[in-house]
């Protein structure tokens, strides 16, 4: 079954704790967004973990270097998923490969900028990458870019990893993503931006779990 995924993109710990406890109960895996992580750290994960023991939770490192030792801490802190990026060194890569592997957690390889998508997953995979994100960031949204190409790019070379998909997908986009290929789902906007975000929430994953 594809799961869904809620990015929590605001910088503030309250607010993100406060929309993480509405939305919790219609999502699969609640993601601790890039700016989110820097501005707050570890303590927002570990009281995440205690708050919701139901639901996986990403960590958006998009670790560049240092791989195992920037990982671990967030695996050791209840972290189901962290991420790196595609354009880092292989050696960071399997760094959070391993650091995955050492407490039963997974690794997912961004593909954010990377000019040779098929290239770096197949590297990715052969590596022991367990999940290939397929990601069109917030800035490449702005400048007009969507997933869907690189989606079908990376479901087509069949590698049997795991395949999540972000940027800018909502409830009227979802059924494409998931009939493409993605097995993890996610929305930030589309729920955040809500005027009610537990509702959209709800929509999108009566839509995944179809
Ligand atoms: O990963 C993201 C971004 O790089 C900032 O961390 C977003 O959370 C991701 O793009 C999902 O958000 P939406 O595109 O708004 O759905």
């Amino acid at each position: 079954m594809a799961l869904t995924q809620m990015a929590l993109d605001s910088l503030d710990f309250d607010a993100t704790v406060a929309l993480a406890t509405t939305v919790a109960p219609h999502v699969d895996i609640l993601e601790i967004g890039t700016p989110c992580i820097k501005h707050n750290g570890i303590k927002l994960l570990e009281t995440l973990r205690a708050k919701f023991p139901n639901n996986k939770i990403l960590v958006d490192l998009k670790t560049a270097d240092a791989g195992f030792y920037e990982a671990e801490p967030f695996y050791k802190a209840g972290a189901d998923i962290v991420t790196v990026l595609g354009i880092s060194d292989m050696g960071t890569i399997k760094g959070v490969i391993d650091a995955a592997n050492k407490y039963g957690k997974k690794a997912q390889i961004d593909l954010i900028n990377v000019a040779d998508k098929a290239a770096v997953t197949k590297a990715a995979a052969a590596a022991g990458a367990h999940i290939i994100g397929v990601h069109t960031g917030l800035d490449q949204q702005a400048a007009g870019q969507t997933p869907f190409a690189d989606l079908a790019l990376v479901a087509a070379l069949n590698l049997g990893v795991e395949i999540s998909v972000a940027g800018g997908v909502k409830a009227a986009t979802a059924k494409q993503v998931k009939d493409a290929g993605a097995t993890i789902i996610v929305a930030g906007a589309a729920i955040y931006g809500a005027a009610d975000p537990a509702a959209a929430a709800a929509e999108i994953t009566s839509i995944v779990h179809a």
